[in-house]
């Protein structure tokens, strides 16, 4: 993938059709590229198994999915894009990255201690523009 679609990353998510095992299949080659792209190995990553609804169709079994995910220390999620009462819901997934990514954030030293260390977040970056 174009080297600038991983700049400044801080979280990724790898996504797989639960109905094609290709797909899945295909996860350890993206894993791959990330690393390629020097993505640091402890930013937060998550696996989301997607059209858990087609219920009949299903071709990747979750404790597959679930032993991938625990090969490479990433929380699973199967899911259904189309149909939000089915699984995990997307925002629900959005949201436990988002946590993730929340205590992932580095913290630094804020002023010379006295009788302790007071430790505060990074002050916020500059607003970056995508386009
Ligand atoms: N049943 C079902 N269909 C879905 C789900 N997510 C996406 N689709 C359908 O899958 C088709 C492809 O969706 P896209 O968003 O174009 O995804 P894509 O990755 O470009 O294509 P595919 O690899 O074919 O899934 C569309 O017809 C979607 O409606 C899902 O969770 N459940």
């Amino acid at each position: 993938m174009v080297q600038h679609y991983y700049r400044n990353v801080h979280a990724v998510v790898f996504v797989y059709d639960m109905t094609n095992m290709a797909s899945f299949h295909s996860l350890p080659s993206w894993i791959e590229e990330c690393k390629q792209h020097l993505l640091a190995s402890d930013i937060p990553r998550i696996l989301v198994g997607n059209k858990c609804d087609l219920r009949s169709a299903i071709q990747v079994p979750t404790d597959l999915a679930q032993k991938f995910a625990d090969t490479h220390s990433m929380p699973l999620f199967e899911t259904s894009a189309k149909n939000p009462n089915d699984n995990d819901h997307v925002e629900a997934i959005f949201m436990t990255l988002a946590h993730k990514l929340k205590s992932h954030k580095p913290l630094m030293l804020s002023q010379p201690p006295d009788d302790g260390i007071l430790l505060k977040p990074e002050p916020k970056p500059a607003m970056t523009c995508w386009c």
